[in-house]
This record gives structure tokens, C-alpha cells and sequence, in this order.
């Protein structure tokens, strides 16, 4: 495996690359991997020539308050599971190799970024839809690997690639989870061993969603109401957003009977914030176990 921190080199090995005729299947983290990060490897494996992963904590979608300097890093652990996974190569940039100079040029999908966790954490879908695009735009990659678990990022993503005409398939991997149903998340480390039991809650209130509708609740706002009920069961839970929208546009829903609805959680567990979602009344996505 290469690993690759500067735009230069970057270029020539994306180069050769081409020059072989190799397809190129992309993995954008932040690094500090799991068996989450290490699923959308396994599929881009699957279905590229070639792997690359970026290891990148963007400062441009962190908020003046948030996690940006205690982000969980450590380079030389990814680097071997990345080697081990197959990945051909990997391309780790400082801050300053991203963005030499401050930027003048924000790509912003406010349609899809300005709600949901994009309310709790204002600027931060900005942050990430001109990262992917800076990302996309070095890579040039056949096809992009997201995660379900961030179903908010990976449907904004999906609709900028349209809206701007990216080249580039954007794939959207189910939630990889712990024995006891939580997301996988590089967050969870922050979390002390009473947190982590308490965190349970957050997948249990997923499943309590898809019981309500099983059982006929079909107005959003008493599913809501009742799943924040369900949450404050767990006195080291916070409830940040609980919300039952549309799928593809994350609009409110009137009713649950007229298709799929996305339940999206944002549970604050300490303070530690965890991200999860689930879409009732659609069978295909309610996740793999972890190994
Ligand atoms: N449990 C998971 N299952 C599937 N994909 C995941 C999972 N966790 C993260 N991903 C995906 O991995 C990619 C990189 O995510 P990132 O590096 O931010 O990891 P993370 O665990 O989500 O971190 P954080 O705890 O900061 O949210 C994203 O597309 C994300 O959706
Ligand atoms: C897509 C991403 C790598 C952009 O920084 C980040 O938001 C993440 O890890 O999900
Ligand atoms: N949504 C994953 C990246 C982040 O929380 O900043």
C-alpha cells in the first residue's frame, strides 16, 4: 500500500493508475477505523481495480466549540489495517496540504445540510460537501463509499454529485453495528464504560420506531414524541433531534402511511454525540451485525 500525504504525489500515482486502465473505488474517513470503515473498503475492493481510502479530520466541518483537536487519531494503526484490508493506497494530507490558502469557495446543499444535524451543528454539511467535492475532484474515483450511519451526509452527497454533474457514483453501505445494536463510530471511544451501556438506547429507540409503526402509528409527530419519551427512560441520554422526515428529501412527513420514512437520531450520551437512523417501512436497511 502507498501511502500518499501531499497533491503531487497523489497525481502522479492516480496517473499510473489510469495508464493501467484501473478503476478506482473511494473511501472517505477521518480515520481511527472500525469494521464499519473497514465494510466500505471490503466493498470497494469488490467492485473497483483499485482501493484508495483518505484519512482526513476536516477542519472546515467542525464548529468553533466541537471535537476538532481531541479527534481520535492514530495513523499508523489505520495505515496496517488498511494494508491488511487491501487497500492499494492511502493518501493522509496535513490541513495545510488541503487548503494552502483559506478558501474562497464553500460548496453548500442547504436544502439537505440546514436541518437535522445540520441544525445541532451549524456549517458542518458545508464543511463536508466542499471537502468531498475537494476529495473527488484529486481522486477523480469511478465510485464513492459512504456510510448509512450518516444517512443525512451520504443523501446530501448523493444529490450534490447530481445537482453538480460530479463524475462519480456515490454508494450508500449499510450501518455496520456492535453485538448490542449500536453504530460503529470512532466517537464511541469518548464514551466511559456506564456511557457506552447507556448508548444502547439509541439502536433500542430505532427498534421502538419500527414497533410503533408495526403497530400502526402513522402520525409523525406522536412517533416523535413517543420516541423522546422512550429516550428520557435513559437518564444519561440526551435527545438533540428526533425526527421522522421524508427519505430522500429529509422534509417532514404528514402521515406514515404513504411510503418509507426516515427516523434520524441525534442523542447526546454525556458529551459525546451519537448518530443513528433507520428507515420504517422498508426492509432493506436495517443494517449487518458486526462481525
Ligand atoms: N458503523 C458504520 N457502518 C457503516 N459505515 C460507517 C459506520 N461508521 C462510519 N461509517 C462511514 O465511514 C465513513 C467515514 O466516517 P468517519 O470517519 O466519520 O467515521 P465515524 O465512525 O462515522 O466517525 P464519527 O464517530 O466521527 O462520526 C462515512 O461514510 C461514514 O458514514
Ligand atoms: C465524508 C467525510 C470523510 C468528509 O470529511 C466525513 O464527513 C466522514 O468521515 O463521514
Ligand atoms: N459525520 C461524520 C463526520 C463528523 O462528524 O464530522
Amino acid at each position: 500500500m502507498q501511502i500518499i500525504t501531499t497533491v503531487a504525489a497523489l497525481r502522479d500515482a492516480l496517473a499510473a493508475l489510469r495508464r493501467a486502465g484501473k478503476s478506482v473505488g473511494f473511501v472517505p474517513t477521518m480515520g481511527y477505523l472500525h469494521i464499519g470503515h473497514l465494510t466500505l473498503v471490503g466493498r470497494a475492493r469488490a467492485e473497483n481495480d483499485a482501493t484508495i481510502v483518505s484519512i482526513f479530520v476536516n477542519p472546515l466541518q467542525f464548529g468553533a466549540n466541537e471535537d476538532l483537536a481531541k479527534y481520535p487519531r492514530d495513523l499508523a494503526r489505520d495505515s496496517a489495517l488498511l494494508e491488511a484490508a487491501g487497500v492499494d493506497l492511502l493518501f493522509a494530507p496535513e490541513a495545510a496540504e488541503m487548503y494552502p490558502r483559506p478558501m474562497a469557495t464553500i460548496v453548500d446543499v442547504p436544502a439537505l445540510g440546514s436541518q437535522l444535524e445540520g441544525e445541532v451543528r451549524p456549517g458542518h454539511f458545508a464543511g463536508v460537501a466542499t471537502v468531498v467535492t475537494k476529495l473527488f475532484n484529486l481522486v477523480q474515483p469511478q465510485r464513492a463509499y459512504f456510510g448509512e450511519k450518516d444517512y443525512q451526509q451520504v443523501t446530501l452527497i448523493k444529490r450534490m454529485v447530481e445537482d453538480l454533474a460530479q463524475p462519480v457514483a456515490v454508494i450508500a453501505v449499510p450501518t455496520v453495528r456492535e453485538a448490542d445494536g449500536l453504530a460503529c463510530s470512532s466517537r464511541n471511544v469518548y464514551l466511559s464504560p456506564a456511557e457506552r451501556a447507556a448508548a444502547v438506547i439509541v439502536p433500542k429507540t430505532l427498534a421502538e420506531a419500527e414497533r410503533l409503526h408495526a403497530a400502526g402509528c402513522t402520525d409523525p409527530a406522536e412517533m416523535e414524541a413517543h420516541l423522546r419519551r422512550f429516550i428520557a427512560t435513559e437518564p444519561l441520554a440526551v435527545p438533540e433531534v428526533v425526527a421522522v422526515r421524508h427519505p430522500e428529501t429529509l422534509e417532514p412527513v404528514t402521515s406514515l402511511r404513504v411510503g418509507p420514512a426516515l427516523v434520524a437520531l441525534f442523542v447526546r450520551i454525556g458529551t459525546t454525540r451519537l448518530l443513528d437512523n433507520r428507515v420504517i417501512g422498508r426492509a432493506d436497511t436495517l443494517g449487518a451485525q458486526a462481525a
